[in-house]
């Protein structure tokens, strides 16, 4: 069942498509990350969803129905942890935003205990957020967006600035906010872990327009079977490895130079690879289909960031 279903978005700033055209649904209970990058329309496309810019063109849907008669099923965090106010505890914080939503009494006061409980934050309810981690911080961020229980979750930027553990950490959370408690998440980042280990679906935007949309096991499997690695019995000159970089194709070295890795696009060209380096007395020992992280799959849809 399709939870958001966004059709042929269009949203401008004067001159500039801040989304040019944009098309793509969210399984429920799938965790879905918007890529690109910077000002490729990804903040857009989310606070379009959530009602926070009314776009120029197409529809959004949430359930099958008009996103502006759905906002109770959503919930959304932007910019991080700028949602929180410093001078009240994680306790308080939650307290309020539940208030805001017209939620309130014993059950909410349980509700946020579990929530404080899950994020590891049992000992830090009571310290003002200030005076928390960046990590600490967002996950009581994340834990605000779960406080009302609505059925999506919408989070720009969820490990922005964290360090590895803290990334670690949200990552559970989100395999936990969509596998155990079945939500669905719809999340933008620049971060290629989080979306190779927890995500099930990508969108990748590249100046306002959909470059790429499927599984994240699909693209990464498109690319595994292109990229390969020829190891070489002995080390290539300076002057072989001028010569081959002349070549059509993108080879990269080692830095022993002792293996050649390029991108194919046909099974064919293996062999006239082979069929060059024998031409040049470089004899290859093996060959290898090389594993392909996302990052690598992300940068051949966009050409690299900020372009
Ligand atoms: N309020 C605004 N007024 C004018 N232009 C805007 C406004 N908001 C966004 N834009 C432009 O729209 C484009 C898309 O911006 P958006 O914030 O959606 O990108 P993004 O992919 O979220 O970027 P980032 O990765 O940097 O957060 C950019 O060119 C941006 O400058």
């Amino acid at each position: 069942m399709k939870a958001i279903e966004v059709n042929n978005l269009v949203k401008r700033y004067g001159e500039v498509f801040a989304v040019n055209n944009v098309s793509f649904s969210v399984e429920k209970g799938s965790i879905c990350a918007i890529l690109g990058p910077n000002g490729s329309g990804k903040t857009t496309t989310i606070k379009s969803i959530c009602n926070l810019i009314i776009p120029d063109e197409g529809e959004i849907k949430v359930y099958g129905k008009d996103n502006k008669k759905t906002m109770d099923k959503m919930a959304a965090l932007f910019e991080g942890n700028r949602n929180l106010y410093w001078r009240l505890t994680p306790t308080e914080n939650l307290r309020y935003f539940a208030g805001i939503r017209g939620l309130g009494g014993k059950e909410i006061n349980e509700k946020i205990d579990e929530l404080l409980t899950r994020f590891n934050l049992e000992n830090k309810k009571n310290v003002v957020v200030n005076n928390l981690s960046k990590g600490m911080q967002q996950k009581v961020a994340i834990a605000m967006t779960l406080i009302c229980n609505t059925d999506i979750i919408l989070l720009d930027e969820p490990t922005l600035g964290l360090d590895v553990r803290s990334c670690m950490d949200i990552e559970r959370e989100l395999r936990t906010i969509a596998r155990e408690m079945e939500k669905t998440v719809l999340l933008s980042t620049h971060d290629m872990k989080l979306v190779q280990n927890v995500c099930d679906d990508v969108v990748i935007l590249d100046k306002g327009k959909i470059v790429a949309d499927g599984t994240v096991e699909n693209l990464l499997r498109m690319f595994r079977g292109m990229t390969y690695e020829f190891v070489l019995l002995n080390p290539m000159s300076e002057e072989i490895k001028d010569y081959l970089l002349g070549l059509n194709y993108n080879f990269y070295f080692t830095k022993d130079d002792t293996v050649l890795e390029t991108e194919i696009s046909d099974s064919k060209e293996i062999y006239s690879i082979i069929d060059t380096l024998r031409a040049k007395n470089i004899l290859v020992k093996e060959i290898k289909q090389k594993d392909v992280n996302f990052e690598r799959v992300y940068l051949n849809f966009t050409g690299g960031e900020g372009n």
